[in-house]
């Protein structure tokens, strides 16, 4: 029988991915980087396998598994079934108190995508996929993704009701608008809320392992420069967060080369941060839209700041770096480079998250942007360190030879 036109028959591109997805994973040894290269791979023999029905399906199925992830972790139901052993829905239903069948339908959808498992009927269990939604683990960050999904949907009314222009206003974001707080920032429209502010300062400090921090730029080798003039600081984290990328740096630099190392962010994001909390880093409040207070440090750091915002707020934040830097400080962007083309197969992040920077005022930039915002603030980049995968990299910039632009 011919294969249907909308069905994919014998297909040349399948075959070649397959082998080559076939012997790649003869090869694979657990690195973490080649595990999502093949990732990647598997994704595209699925998509060279699907009929434009099952892409639909698919988006179907997805939406419906989120909404039952999100109906188990706000009830507790993952918490309520025991860390070894299993445990009947009938009894999960008695503990959160709420429909039986309810919990048994959701559970077992999870079940399907590998979150939990059913060793006997209408009986559960955890497994590793599902200890990631439990709190302490990465609880917050599901809910954080659920906060900012919800405003999605109302995407399609938010530009209907708003001029274009709007889109680039800090105070009409999508998001804030969604939310019910248009005339904020999104920033204050989540701190107006601590359980947000929370999910995403949690969310923004646990997320090296799919956001790298290390491995770019080379910051063991500042040694020398660092210890040789030590009364400058070593760096500074502005917008840093609980402090992750700092924390992360003293692996390769323990104590911070004896220099000083700044935490910089808003007084309630830093607020929530004890000093056992951060050992060897001080905190300071600070609005990166005002002038630099720390002068001539070795490095300044914005991380995953520069993609929240568009090009004209970022020259505003980069000149106000750019006027604290000395002949020999570095700034060091670190943030995705957007490719100039989007090709299936590759990494997926920069594409989802310069979507969801959207709801914020914000984009992920090429190059050339990054170039653009640079030079408007007499900077120009010294070296780019690309991640091993994906568009991770860290650009280290310094002032031009004329100095900063006014
Ligand atoms: C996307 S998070 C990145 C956090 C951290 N750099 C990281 O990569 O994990 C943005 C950070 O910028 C901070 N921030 C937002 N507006 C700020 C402002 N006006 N001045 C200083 N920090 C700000 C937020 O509180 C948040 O910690």
């Amino acid at each position: 029988m011919e294969p249907s036109p909308s069905l994919p028959g014998p297909n040349a591109e399948l075959i070649v991915a397959a082998s080559e997805f076939a012997a790649a994973v003869k090869d694979f040894n657990g690195d973490p980087v080649k595990q999502r290269q093949l990732l990647k791979e598997a994704d595209r023999l699925r998509i060279l396998l699907e009929t434009p029905m099952d892409v639909l399906t698919k988006q179907w199925e997805m939406s419906q598994c989120i909404a039952a992830m999100n109906l188990l972790v706000e009830l507790d139901v993952l918490e309520a079934i025991p860390k070894q052993g299993s445990i009947s829905s009938k009894d999960l239903a008695q503990i959160v108190k709420v429909d039986e069948s309810a919990i048994a339908r959701a559970l077992k959808l999870i079940v399907i995508f590998g979150i939990c498992v059913e060793p006997a009927p209408n009986v559960f269990a955890l497994n590793a996929n599902a200890s990631v939604f439990l709190k302490g683990a990465a609880r917050e960050f599901f809910q954080f993704m659920i906060d900012q999904t919800e405003p999605f949907y109302k995407l399609p009314e938010y530009f209907r009701t708003h001029k274009q222009e709007d889109l680039y206003d800090l105070n009409k974001s999508p998001y804030a608008w969604a939310v019910g707080m248009e005339g904020k920032s999104y920033y204050d429209a989540i701190s107006s809320d601590p359980r947000k502010l929370h999910n995403f300062d949690f969310t923004m400090a646990t997320s090296e392992p799919v956001t790298p921090i290390l491995g770019m730029f080379p910051w063991a080798s500042t040694k020398e420069q660092v210890e040789a003039d030590i009364s400058r600081p070593f760096v500074v984290d502005i917008g840093g967060g609980r402090g992750q990328l700092l924390k992360a740096i003293q692996r390769e630099a323990p104590n911070g080369f004896g220099a000083k190392m700044i935490l910089q962010d808003r007084p309630d994001v830093l607020a929530s941060l004890t000093a056992e909390d951060i050992p060897g880093i001080e905190k300071m409040s600070y609005d990166f839209f005002t002038p630099q207070p720390v002068k001539n440090a070795h490095f300044y750091v914005m991380r995953r700041i520069l993609h929240d915002f568009y090009i004209p707020v970022c020259k505003e934040m980069v000149k106000n770096i750019a006027s604290a830097m000395g002949p020999t400080s570095r700034f060091i962007i670190a943030d995705m480079i957007m490719p100039d083309k989007v090709e299936i197969g590759t990494e997926v992040t920069p594409y989802w998250l310069d979507f969801n920077l959207m709801m914020l005022n914000g984009t992920e930039k090429s190059k050339q942007q990054f170039e653009e915002i640079l030079d408007a603030a007499g900077l120009e980049i010294v070296t780019i360190y690309p991640f091993a995968f994906g568009c991770h990299a860290n650009i280290e910039c310094r002032l031009k030879s004329g100095g900063a632009s006014s």
